[in-house]
């Protein structure tokens, strides 16, 4: 055996499964820069072909010629049939990905000949039979995952030593759980009839060998005749105690939270020492222990706003002086606030953000509202669902002010600045590249944001696009700026958000959540391109970004597209893939044709783990090395 007969075996593979192997350039004399194929001295040695729409059944004397291949990764595509027997030709295999196919069949027995083995995922097909106890010949198994097939029969006692992850759950197994297996966590088993530790005590106990027992319900008649009238009263008793205790609690908090929620603090006049304007002197309720620290002042970051521009002046006026705060969060108060040192972030469609520092380090950013045209019952109204929205993807609105000259909404600062600026600041020396990592994850973050938007009664976000999703430290994406199409007027420029809306949308205060999907598409082909959706080279040929990723891969130029700077991650190409299929199916035309962000998420994250995978592999191909 060597390279050719390699080759060889690759294109016998490809003829028997197609696929993404049909891109492979057949003229080349070498198949170790074929997509997901690696090489060591001179043979194969990786065959990688995660979700590469592979189908059909692998013949017997196919891939048995690639006698040095260490890891085989076939997961996610559509393979049926069974197993080929001569998989045991492949003497060096050490990591066997088939999990999320659609194998059937029981696994032959030449298999557990593979004695270098180390990971195995069976996960996820239609693999029947008893699950043989060759397992045993295994010993360097670490990895052996077999959930969601059809194995039945009970589990044999498997003596691996290396054992750390194991997974039998979602199968049809009975009996009783072998001691060895005693250690693993009770989810491994679940979904069979299983009995013994970890899961429920086998009925009959050590008498009971591990036959097929039919299955055992919990709590079966058998079960109960043991439990003497005394013990079952002291249950019921005491459940009835601790479930009036858990209401208690409950009540309890409640009572504390809306307390807490929407508190209103009174204005009064206060001298900043810039600028004399009205401020609020807190006259909060009891329970929030009372007293000026416990407020703190949107007009008094208007204050620092208005220092920020310049303007300086009195906010306020005669309007309406509530200021209402959303959660409990209070780590300052109104005068560090009206000491802060302010700074312009930026302007936007709805008006200018402001970044204010306070003395003791907390930092808030201020958004002064422009152009709300609707009544103050209705902005109340709005504003108050704002307030409400709480998950950890989105940036929380701390609270708001609101007068007829000035609405201000206090929001979270968010250290690393938005995605945009990220993606199109200057590049300079100092700019950290965003790596695949990091951009998988931010997708994925921003799309549970606004997945949890749209769970929130018929809400939208209606101005999805990179610069509002800002960044934490740790590069955890924050959607911002939600909620807040509905409360301005109509547009007065028509170059808004060029680039993000959806086409069918005509009043952007009549967002659908389908424009929504569209926007965040755009989003997606920004992060996989880096290209803005407003680049002036794109807008020069008259089309917006997902024409021209479009029109790149009808060409079959698809790595072209990636930003340089994810081409260095060539492992995880077939995830990057994903994920501009799915930002393409995002920004496609029609509304009906788009997903539903809980579908996006769930593709987001099957792709984000299936790369945490190939990391593994990779670093597995690695250790396993000789
Ligand atoms: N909470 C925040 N923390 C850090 N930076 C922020 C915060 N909110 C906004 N910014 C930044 O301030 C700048 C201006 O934001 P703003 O939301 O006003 O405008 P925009 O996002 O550019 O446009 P739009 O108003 O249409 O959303 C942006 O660069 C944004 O990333």
């Amino acid at each position: 055996a060597d390279l050719n007969s390699d080759r060889d075996a690759l294109l016998a593979l490809r003829a028997a499964v197609g696929g993404r192997t049909l891109l492979w350039n057949a003229s080349n004399t070498t198949p170790c820069n074929w997509a997901g194929v690696l090489c060591e001295n001179n043979r194969v040695t990786v065959l990688r072909l995660p979700a590469a729409s592979l189908s059909g059944e692998i013949p017997v004397n196919t891939i048995s010629n690639l006698t040095r291949v260490k890891t085989l990764s076939l997961r996610f595509n559509r393979l049926s049939g069974s197993l080929p027997s001569d998989i045991s030709q492949l003497v060096e295999l050490r990591n066997l990905y088939l999990q999320d196919n659609e194998f059937v069949g029981s696994i032959p027995s030449s298999f557990f000949t593979l004695h270098l083995m180390v990971r195995l995922d069976l996960s996820n097909n239609n693999f029947s039979g008893e699950i043989p106890s060759g397992f045993n010949n295994l010993t360097r198994l670490r990895t052996l995952l077999l959930e969601n097939n059809q194995f039945s029969g009970s589990i044999p006692e498997l003596k691996l030593s290396k054992l750390e992850q194991f997974d039998v759950s979602g199968n049809s197994l009975n009996g009783s759980i072998p001691k060895s297996l005693e250690g693993m966590p009770a989810g491994a088993f679940g979904g069979n009839s299983l009995c013994g530790k970890p899961l429920e005590v086998c009925p009959g106990e050590a008498t009971q060998p591990a036959i097929a027992t039919g299955g055992i319900e919990i709590g079966n008649a058998h079960k109960k005749k043991k439990l003497s009238g005394g013990a079952i009263a002291g249950i019921v008793v005491g459940s009835v105690l601790g479930f009036l205790l858990l209401l208690l609690i409950l009540f309890v908090l409640c009572r504390k939270r809306s307390g807490n929620n929407a508190r209103s603090v009174d204005v009064a006049t206060y001298k900043h020492p810039e600028t004399e304007l009205s401020a609020e002197k807190s006259n909060v309720d009891a329970e929030n222990g009372g007293g000026a620290n416990n407020g703190y002042s949107v007009a008094a970051a208007a204050a620092a706003a208005m220092t920020a521009t310049g303007k300086g002046g009195e906010i306020g006026g005669n309007g309406i002086k509530k200021l209402i705060f959303f959660g409990s969060d209070r780590s300052f108060d109104l005068e560090d606030l009206l000491r802060a040192s302010a700074e312009v972030l930026g302007k936007g469609t709805f008006g200018t953000a402001y970044k204010a520092v306070l003395e003791m380090g907390t930092v808030v950013a201020v958004k002064r509202l422009k152009d709300v045209t609707i009544s103050d019952m209705e902005f109340r109204e709005k504003i108050d669902k704002v307030g409400q929205m709480n998950h950890e993807n989105l940036v929380p609105l701390r609270a708001y002010y609101y007068s007829r000259e000035e609405k201000l909404l206090v929001y979270d600062y968010m250290p690393m600045g938005s995605l945009s600026a990220l993606l199109h600041g200057s590049k300079g020396a100092g700019k950290t590249p965003l790596d695949w990592q990091v951009r998988s994850g931010i997708a994925l973050g921003t799309a549970r944001g606004i997945e949890y938007l749209h769970s929130q009664g018929s809400s939208v976000h209606g101005n999805i696009k990179s610069s509002n999703v800002l960044l934490t430290k740790s590069y955890d994406a924050r959607v911002s700026d939600f909620g807040l199409a509905q409360l301005v007027g109509p547009p007065t420029s028509p170059t808004r958000v060029a680039g993000y809306r959806a086409p069918e949308v005509t009043d952007p205060r009549k967002v659908s959540q389908k424009a929504d999907v569209y926007s965040f598409g755009v989003l997606l082909l920004e992060l996989l391109t880096g290209k803005a959706p407003t680049h002036a080279l794109l807008n020069e040929e008259g089309v917006d970004l997902p024409r021209w990723v479009q029109s790149i891969v009808q060409d079959q130029w698809t790595s072209q597209v990636f930003d340089i700077e994810l081409l260095r991650y060539q492992s995880v190409e077939e995830e990057m893939v994903q994920l501009l299929q799915l930002a393409i199916d995002c920004s496609t035309q029609y509304p009906d044709h788009r997903p539903s962000m809980s579908d996006v998420v769930e593709r987001i994250q099957e792709l984000c783990l299936s790369s945490l995978r190939v990391t593994q592999e990779q670093s597995d191909s690695v250790n396993e090395s000789d």
